[in-house]
């Protein structure tokens, strides 16, 4: 279901060895995307990566679905220019909102990361809550997916709008970020979970706060994981992974790049260097 047969295009605009050593392209609205990140340094390390965070317009997760496909499409096309090979939606609100409407439009290769997530979870559990922006939680997006593979699961949604606020402005380990988290857990663990998803890839940066609040036997489902091994099935079906040296991570936001390096260093363990990019302007040719 989610392997490059869902590709119908052609990445003729590229020969072999270019498509083998071509970037992938990796975008979330901030930092959350980060853990995606980690996830491809961990399981597909000789690939090269271009991150763009959409800072100028975080947080994604309140906005309208017109607003969130402007905005996909403006970095979409800003990603062709850089002539990436594939391109991973580190965003969940995107994914739910706007990946099927894109994916024809380009010629490469785009996941998101609502179906990996939704498919690993469907193995791990039957009572199954999900914690999500405002947007994702309205689409359904999760429930719709875990139904279609497994229509006697259970599925719980929890629309949490300040844990993105607060995760952006490093405010991992304030008292009231517990105190947030644990409101917000509450209707989930009086259904019993037994899985709880991250159904927005800035969740896994609170991990120690929402650990600390879920029984043990609450498994946790983090789509980051499971995205990157479905990129990976899909490099080898199409032929293209890079089997040379991976250039250094090239970093892009819309909004300010120190802030981005500062939070950068503290998930990445090193400071990117980041460039600013002006998409509107960078996608009239
Ligand atoms: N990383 C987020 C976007 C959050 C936001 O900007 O609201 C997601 O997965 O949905």
């Amino acid at each position: 279901m989610f392997s490059s047969s869902i590709f119908e295009g052609n990445l003729d605009d590229f020969s072999e060895q270019e498509a083998q050593r071509s970037p992938i392209g990796v975008f979330d609205s901030g930092v959350g995307g980060l853990t995606v990140l980690r996830q491809l340094y961990k399981q597909l390390p000789n690939e090269s990566i271009i991150y763009f965070g959409d800072t100028a317009h975080l947080p994604y997760g309140i906005r309208s679905q017109a607003e969130i496909l402007q905005y996909v499409r403006e970095i979409l096309n800003w990603m062709q220019q850089q002539r990436v090979k594939m391109v991973i939606m580190a965003c969940n609100t995107s994914s739910a909102l706007a990946l099927e409407n894109v994916r024809q439009e380009f010629n490469f290769p785009i996941l998101g990361v609502v179906l990996p997530g939704a498919k690993a979870a469907v193995q791990m559990g039957k009572r199954i809550g999900v914690i999500a922006t405002p947007a994702t939680a309205k689409s359904n997006a999760y429930r719709q997916a875990m139904m279609e593979i497994k229509p006697d699961v259970q599925v719980w949604q929890v629309s949490c709008p300040e844990f993105v606020p607060l995760i952006e402005q490093n405010r991992i380990h304030d008292p009231y970020t517990t105190q947030v988290a644990s409101a917000y857990l509450e209707p989930l663990l009086k259904q019993e979970i037994d899985t709880l998803i991250y159904g927005c890839t800035h969740y896994p940066l609170l991990a120690p706060v929402l650990r600390s609040l879920l029984p043990a036997h609450v498994k946790l489902v983090d789509p980051a994981v499971h995205v990157v091994t479905a990129c990976a099935q899909d490099l080898d079906l199409l032929n293209i992974r890079n089997n040379h040296l991976p250039m250094p991570t090239r970093f892009a936001v819309s909004g300010c790049p120190q802030q981005f390096a500062q939070s950068g260093l503290q998930w990445l363990g090193y400071t990117p260097l980041v460039e600013q990019v002006y998409l509107t302007d960078a996608t009239v040719s």
